[in-house]
């Protein structure tokens, strides 16, 4: 997950390759409730692991139901069987409302049931999230509910810690127009109080969002319990209703977290090689309400295929064909339309999507301004949003995507990044995606393909012990870019060279050959990075590779021209979405010299004696800081006059002497410097 401040895409250019998607919120908090309210325990296989699942499984843990994350990946809970272990608890929900709106209900009948009292908060958002409709339903049944801050919203307090008759002979009225999660909520609650007679509910007004009463419907059976409906305005608990364990469950991929990609393989055009999209952990026979979805893509021209469990989406018309829909049934995947429409040949409206107003943010305002920012014109009405594209291609703006703490928001406007003005896109906050999908940008970059020169390089060059190690990871880590430490791939040579017993003192090197072996050497490394750890073929060598002989011996092949040919092509692999910074003696000047960012970092030599010693010894390493000052002036002549790439500032490199500087002011000034080149406006 990408945790930093926020994640510039570059602009994107073909998309191809297969994408695993998460399991499905939707089932995943469902079916943690339902295990927890069944006799027996229930083994569920590809639950989602997010923000919201989290919610749910610390309050199951807190309210006493045993969870057990087993080795094979599966999550058993031992069903707590309609009792009730724990009579009091606090309960904080962050901004889930599937844990939220379920667990309020459930929470309420058992406190009634057995006497208890819960606390249920959340977000502040959480907090401006309506609840009313369901309160009232509950205070018909005879719940006690209270509203600890505002009427109508989280947090709320429920039952008063004494058991109270519950009154279920007349059928229970939910309204229906403001969120279906309410009616799901009573669903998955009563069978607990219908033990002798059934339970009716009336929908009053219209009910929205139905497919997810759907799901709710599907999974009550898959656990014993079977709901009769009529129509959309009367669903009846038969009495006698029991829930039992199914045993295994499996949680489908998130049909909703699909859209994205549905889209994606509708927008970009195919990478060389690939042949679309490849979506697996969703198909056509799921029964999340989203899988909907397709059908508006294909509307909008994906040619789109798949079977029960996996689907298949590539670029059909171009530009894509302008919609006007009822969007009721799919109001979560209708976002990622909104962001499909800027690349439609007209004007396209979503209707019926008032539930917007009500969700992680008002997802109107928030759609009708990132578009804007983007360069459309959007006309947003209580109940609908109308999309115009940008004119053309010169009407695009590189937009700072503000994400109001909304996954879906921060999720549908990366695919802006295709935009045919070919201008990067910066989403804000993207660790909000965490909510459903956390590595959402991950997956996406992985079926993105975009050619190098639009992905960002910044380089930091310097002599040794300047600092550039240290500023060079903190900047990737603020940005959430790759890191090429390129002095490392130099101590790797030195150190194989040692192992395979290839000599890299003066006298060896002017041995005839000594320098192509050395090349060879270096072109026949297997290295990987992982993390903060290196690997030279597999074995981890990072220990290793911090010891001042290592430095020197890097010292030493780094002056041999066919060691840094060797290394060329596996730095410029460094280049990968969504950017790189890349440290060392000449990343600015031969290996990426088209670098939007050159920085050329100085330190006195004393400070950098000094800096080093700290360092040596702190990892445990004998020195002195006169030889090493020594050798840090015998290595600076060596570097800036070696004849092969020699140590020396790029020409439109930035300076930097960070002497009298803190790592902190180091970085501050360096990300004004890469605000400065951007092509975002400024905040
Ligand atoms: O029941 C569910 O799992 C959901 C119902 C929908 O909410 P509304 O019924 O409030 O539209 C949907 O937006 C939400 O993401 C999940
Ligand atoms: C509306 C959403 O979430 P919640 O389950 O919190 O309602 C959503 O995921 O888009």
């Amino acid at each position: 997950m990408y945790s930093t401040d926020h994640l510039d895409i570059p602009p994107l250019a073909s998309a191809g390759g297969t994408v695993q998607l998460p399991g499905s919120k939707s089932i995943s908090n469902r079916v943690l409730l339902l295990a927890a309210l069944s006799t027996g325990h229930t083994d569920i296989t590809d639950l989602l692991d997010s923000d919201d699942t989290q919610v749910m499984l610390q309050a199951l843990a807190t309210l006493g139901c045993q969870v057990e994350h087993r080795s094979n990946g599966e999550v058993r809970v031992h069903g707590l069987g309609g009792t009730l272990p724990v009579k009091t608890a606090a309960l904080f929900l962050g901004n889930a409302g599937t844990a939220m709106r379920p667990l309020t209900a459930a929470l309420a009948v058992l406190a009634s049931q057995h006497g208890g009292q819960f606390d249920l908060s959340g977000v502040a958002r959480m907090h401006e999230r309506p609840i009313g409709d369901l309160v009232d339903a509950l205070r018909q049944l005879g719940c006690s509910v209270t509203y600890t801050l505002n009427d109508g919203y989280p947090p709320l307090r429920l039952g008063t810690g004494e058991p109270t008759e519950l009154t279920i002979d007349a059928p229970i009225q939910i309204r229906g127009d403001v969120s279906s999660q309410f009616l799901t909520a009573l669903l998955l609650t009563l069978p607990l109080a219908a033990r002798t007679r059934d339970i009716h509910i009336d929908v009053a007004g219209e009910l929205i969002s139905r497919p997810y009463i759907e799901i709710t419907l599907n999974l009550m059976q898959r656990f014993g319990v079977d709901v009769k409906r009529d129509e959309w305005k009367r669903f009846t608990i038969p009495a006698g209703s029991q829930y039992r364990s199914p045993g295994r469950i499996p949680v489908e991929g998130d049909a909703s977290s699909a859209s994205y990609f549905i889209a994606l393989g509708a927008i970009a055009p195919c990478s060389p090689g690939c042949d679309g999209i490849s979506i697996k952990g969703v198909g056509l026979a799921s029964i999340q309400g989203d899988i909907r979805f397709i059908e508006a893509a294909r509307l909008m021209g994906a040619d789109l295929s798949g079977d029960a469990s996996t689907l298949h989406i590539r670029r059909g018309a171009w530009p894509l064909k302008a919609i006007d829909l009822d969007c009721n049934h799919i109001p979560d995947a209708a976002m990622t339309l909104a962001v499909m429409a800027l690349y439609a040949d007209g004007p396209s409206t979503l209707r019926n999507i008032a539930s917007w107003r009500v969700k992680e943010t008002d997802r109107i305002v928030a759609m009708a301004t990132e578009c804007r920012k983007l360069g459309a014109l959007v006309e947003e009405g209580p109940d609908f949003i109308r999309i115009t594209p940008p004119a053309s291609a010169e009407a695009w703006s590189a937009a700072s995507i503000h994400t109001y703490d909304d996954h879906r928001v921060a999720m549908c406007f990366s695919l802006a990044a295709f935009n045919p003005a070919g201008l990067p896109v910066r989403i804000e906050d993207p660790k909000c995606v965490g909510k459903t999908f956390p590595d959402y940008f991950e997956t996406l970059f992985e079926v993105c393909q975009t050619p190098p020169a639009n992905i960002p390089v910044i380089c930091i060059d310097g002599p040794t012990a300047s600092g550039k190690g240290t500023l060079a990871a903190a900047l990737a880590h603020r940005l959430g870019y790759h890191l090429l430490d390129s002095g490392a791939l130099y101590r790797l040579v030195g150190l194989a060279a040692e192992r395979a017993g290839l000599a890299t003192d003066e006298t060896a090197l002017k041995a005839e050959n000594q320098a192509d072996r050395l090349g060879e050497l270096a072109s026949s490394m297997q290295v990987r990075f992982t993390g903060d750890h290196i690997l030279l073929n597999e074995e981890d060598v990072t220990e290793l590779l911090r010891s001042e002989s290592a430095g020197m011996a890097a010292s030493r092949v780094s002056a041999v021209p066919q060691v840094r040919s060797a290394l060329l092509g596996l730095q410029h692999d460094f280049r990968q979405l969504p950017g790189l910074v890349a440290d060392g003696r000449d990343m600015g000047t031969v290996v990426f010299p088209d670098a939007a960012l050159k920085v050329f970092l100085t330190a006195s030599a004393s400070q950098r004696a000094q800096r080093r010693h700290k360092q040596l010894i702190s990892k445990g390493f004998a020195a002195n800081i006169d030889d090493l000052l020594a050798d840090l002036i015998r290595r600076d002549e060596r570097d800036s006059s070696r004849s092969h790439a020699p140590l020396r500032p790029a020409e439109d490199a930035l300076q930097l002497d960070n002497s009298g500087l803190s790592i902190e002011q180091s970085i501050d000034q360096m990300l004004i410097w890469w605000q400065d080149k951007t092509a975002f406006p400024k905040v």
